[in-house]
């Protein structure tokens, strides 16, 4: 048997291949494997000719200001700026793909979502009319088709016009709707990512010589972080580029792929990782306990099996095993208060704690959660606005998506659905003769002069929203023309002074807990993961067990992966409880280290601020 010494020279060994050989290349990574820093190391250390520049490409911006930092940190900052590029794939092709070959002479309004044109369309089911959000549609295109596909995604917010849409066989007709109500919006100027997209691959169809000279006279090559999450068109773009000869680098792993409502296929990311020649594979994590590294290895397919990764990092010889935790009715608070006493034990501290679910309505309500990226709901839009305006660490274009959510909170509150609705609030602005700066300080005022909410807004907190709406009219002296754009709170009946009392006293450490989407490429020593009990937990279990990942299963098995590879020392699985004994058994059959949990005694007791042990 090799030496601990011996494997992590191994893995050393391997990085340094990634940091060192030349584009094309492939990079095939576990979880842990330390690509962030195999990209950074690669960028800090190998030349470039005069002039030119390497484009450090991502999907987040959490993950471009890692490497911004990085660069930074090692005295280099200059390596972050021009001639490279470090930035989000949407704005690598909008600047380098997209923007120098619009037409002149016309305005493009580029936007994040659909969302920000309020863009909607009405369907018709025979008895009433449902408005959908474009941004509830699925979008995606096949490279060389000629039409976008939409598909309606079932959400809280669309539940029942989905599901009567559903009953009579409609949903075919509103995505029809909606790729018309679409195009007609991408012929206004409108781009979100997907038109960028769209216009991105028929400008190297189209002129393939202009896009490879500007891109080549500029970067001497392309790297792709996180590239599991391409989508069918991202991949389509990529391949252009790779045909005419920029060098690209390719850093993935692909059972991380959980975008797939954005089209990410990991079968498809893996053939073009491989048609890129070079590759190389990092096996060694230098993140996770043996434990975890043996679980992640029972959640990939069977047709993707390969050997557990090698647990190369401070934690080799962490001993915690598994910790599965039986949870009724979903109710999430037992099982935080069972993971918290356990981290305790392991003297983990609070902040290195974190709780995951699928979506935030399964997280328990005792944990401090606040999304980087705004809730659909109007309401909850507006509070995620004043929260991000009024931290510190929020970065400019986040601010600026605050504000203008305010802007068309305000603009809600005293105007109609149809005077706005489909329109970008500068539109909106000159259509209805507002002066877009006053709108823009009212804004700012409102932010300033409301308290964070919690999550969901409290009704006490809507009120006092309200309140300030009323004294805020976009023109001076105007009356409301509709009175349906009040803020409306989630019925928790907390008062507006409470509201305030909320903002201040909240405890100073709670469990962090996050939305399993927002956390990739984190990691912290103690993860508790939720898997709720609803229709598809059977499944997703069959699914698990027998390694067979079928449909929809095979993201959510993904996401769990994802999830479950965020833990450092201590990972724990709140499952329904009739699973528990079965996956304890096959767990351990496996040699993966797995524990029930001890019964939990009193389930009143919250573990809030994440060190109060149960009696
Ligand atoms: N050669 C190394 N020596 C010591 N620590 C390392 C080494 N490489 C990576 N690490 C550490 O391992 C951890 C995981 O690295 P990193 O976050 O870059 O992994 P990753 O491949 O991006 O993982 P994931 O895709 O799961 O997010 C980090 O704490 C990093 O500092």
């Amino acid at each position: 048997m090799t030496s601990l010494e011996q494997r992590r020279a191994a893995a050393v060994r391997h990085q340094r291949r990634a940091i060192e050989l030349a584009a094309p290349l492939y990079v095939q990574a576990c979880p842990g494997a330390g690509k962030t820093r195999v990209i950074v190391d690669r960028h800090l250390s190998s030349p470039r000719r005069p002039g030119r520049g390497r484009a450090v490409v991502s999907f987040t911006h959490v993950a471009c200001d890692e490497v911004t930092r990085r660069c930074r940190e090692a005295g280099l900052p200059q390596l972050a700026a021009f001639p490279n590029f470090v930035g989000t794939i949407d704005t690598f092709i909008w600047r380098y793909l997209v923007r120098p070959f619009l037409d002149f002479g016309r305005t493009w309004n580029r936007i994040d979502s659909w969302d920000r044109v309020n863009a909607t369309v009405a369907v018709w089911d025979g008895e009433i009319s449902h408005t959908l959000r474009l941004s509830d549609f699925q979008w995606s295109r096949e490279p060389g088709a000629d039409e976008c596909q939409a598909s309606l995604q079932f959400n809280t917010r669309n539940a029942r016009a989905y599901r009567t849409l559903e009953k009579k066989n409609l949903l075919d007709a509103a995505a029809r709707r909606a790729v018309d109500q679409r195009n007609k919006l991408a012929l206004q100027g409108n781009l979100t990512g997907h038109e960028a997209r769209i216009r991105a691959l028929r400008s190297l169809l189209q002129r393939p010589a202009d896009v490879a000279s500007l891109v080549a006279g500029r970067f001497d090559e392309i790297v792709i972080d996180e590239a599991q999450d391409c989508s069918a068109l991202d991949l389509a773009i990529l391949a252009e580029l790779r045909d005419v000869g920029i060098p690209l680098v390719f850093v993935c792993d692909p059972d991380q792929a959980i975008y797939e409502f954005r089209g990410a296929q990991p079968d498809r990311v893996r053939t073009f990782g491989e048609s890129l020649g070079s590759r190389i594979d990092l096996a060694g994590n230098w993140r996770s306990s043996p434990a975890i590294c043996a679980l992640a290895a029972t959640l990939r397919p069977a047709s993707a099996a390969r050997p557990m990764d090698d647990p190369v990092g401070p934690n080799h010889d962490e001993q915690a095993e598994i910790l599965l935790i039986p949870v009724e009715k979903s109710n999430t608070t037992p099982p935080l208060a069972v993971f918290n006493d356990y981290a305790d034990e392991k003297e983990i501290a609070a902040e290195r704690r974190l709780v995951l679910a699928h979506a935030a309505a399964k997280l328990p309500t005792t944990t401090q959660s606040t999304a980087p990226a705004a809730p659909a709901n109007r309401t909850a839009r507006a509070g995620w606005a004043v929260r991000v305006a009024g931290s510190e660490t929020a970065y400019a274009t986040l601010r600026d998506t605050a504000y203008e959510i305010l802007e068309r909170a305000i603009l809600c509150y005293w105007y109609t659905d149809a005077d706005i609705e489909n329109r970008t609030i500068a539109v909106a602005c000159e259509q209805l003769g507002i002066d877009r700066s006053r709108l823009r300080h009212l804004a700012a005022c409102m932010a300033a002069a409301l308290p964070a909410p919690g999550e969901p807004p409290s009704t006490g907190w809507c009120t006092a929203a309200n309140n300030y709406l009323r004294t805020a009219p976009p023109v001076p002296g105007m009356t409301r023309r509709d009175n349906r754009g009040s803020l409306r709170g989630s019925g928790s009946g907390a008062t507006a002074k409470e509201t305030k009392q909320d903002a201040a006293s909240e405890p100073s450490v709670r469990t962090r807990a996050r939305v399993i989407h927002q956390v990739k490429g984190e990691e912290e020593e103690a993860v508790l993961v939720i898997v709720p009990d609803d229709n598809r937990a059977d499944v997703l279990v069959r699914g698990w067990l027998s390694g067979h990942h079928t449909g929809d299963i095979a993201e959510s098995l993904r996401v769990l992966y994802v999830a479950a590879t965020r833990a450092q020392r201590l990972l724990a699985l709140a499952l329904p409880s009739r699973h528990c004994d079965e996956i304890a058994k096959w767990l351990t059959a496996r040699d993966v280290p797995a524990q029930i949990a001890a019964e939990i005694k009193d389930s009143n007791v919250v573990a809030d601020t994440g060190s109060e042990r149960r009696e």
